[in-house]
């Protein structure tokens, strides 16, 4: 592979409020640093993706973002979310993780019902009032846009449902906790075009009421639903910009290369 300088980057200063910031993030997994210094800002109510090659660590980064790495890897540096360092050992993870949600690659509903797939992390978190749950119920389905669709049978098993369907209830559960950031790990790799175009589709509109990171392979997705995007090389942030500029006018020869497909 070509060698790049991996200390030429630009990182944007985001005009928007900040849903979340990182301090010279440093993960390592034993001996191999797998992200070096990363100090960026996840802007609220905007879709920011993150791009770069296999094994660059977009989803080392992701998962750092809600502490999802605690027991793999050391991650030292800050994750400020409203003025608090969430990557404090001393921060409560679980709740961590209702203002932080994740969605994975692969849908991982549990093997109960449509309906219990939504209620039971509410249940666990102490929400047992019926009326309220069956509010978040209905309003966490119609926000994955996944209601019309399973109105009428909530009782059915999640996993008869199609794959991409089966995204969307993962979107509805992480959404029924009301968190205010959503995590989404390559949503939509292991999904048909339809129902990756609906997940996209979702995603536009979550992002009126929440902040969303993405890791994607596609970086026509990216281009398509992003709002910012960040490109890491080698476990380097080496462009932060809006999507716009990543793609049409990137300011680091290493991330030209890579929109342009002239990359290794
Ligand atoms: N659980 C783990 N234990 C040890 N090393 C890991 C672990 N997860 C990731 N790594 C290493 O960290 C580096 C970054 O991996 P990561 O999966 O974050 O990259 P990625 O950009 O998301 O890759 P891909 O696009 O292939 O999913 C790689 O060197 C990888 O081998």
């Amino acid at each position: 592979m070509k060698e790049y300088n991996l200390n030429d980057s630009y990182i944007t200063n985001i005009p928007e409020r900040k849903a979340l910031t990182t301090k010279d993030l440093q993960v390592y997994y034993g001996d191999n640093h797998a992200i070096f210094d990363a100090n960026l800002d996840f802007p609220r109510y905007k879709i920011t993706a993150l791009i770069g090659a296999s094994g660059c660590g977009k989803s080392t980064f992701l998962r750092c973002l809600n502490r999802m790495n605690d027991k793999v890897a050391k991650v030292d540096g800050e994750i400020m979310y409203r003025n608090v360092n969430i990557n404090d050992p001393k921060i409560n993870v679980y709740e961590v993780r209702q203002h932080i949600g994740m969605v994975f690659q692969r849908p991982n509903p549990f093997a109960k019902s449509i309906q219990e797939n939504i209620t039971f992390a509410l249940k666990n978190a102490g929400i047992k009032d019926k009326t309220e749950l069956e509010k978040r119920l209905e309003q966490s389905l119609k926000g994955a846009a996944l209601w019309d669709e399973v109105k009428d049978d909530l009782n059915k098993s999640a996993l008869a449902l199609s794959g991409g369907q089966q995204q969307r209830l993962c979107i509805a559960r992480s959404i029924a906790m009301h968190p205010d950031i959503l995590l989404l790990d390559e949503p939509a790799s292991a999904l048909d075009p339809i129902s990756t175009s609906k997940i996209e589709e979702t995603l536009q509109e979550l992002k009126k009421d929440y902040s969303i990171i993405i890791v994607t392979h596609n970086l026509q997705q990216a281009s398509r639903i992003s709002d910012y995007t960040a490109f890491l090389h080698l476990g380097h942030v080496i462009e932060y910009n809006s999507t716009a500029n990543v793609f049409t006018n990137p300011k680091i020869q290493t991330t030209e290369d890579y929109v342009s497909g002239n990359f290794g």
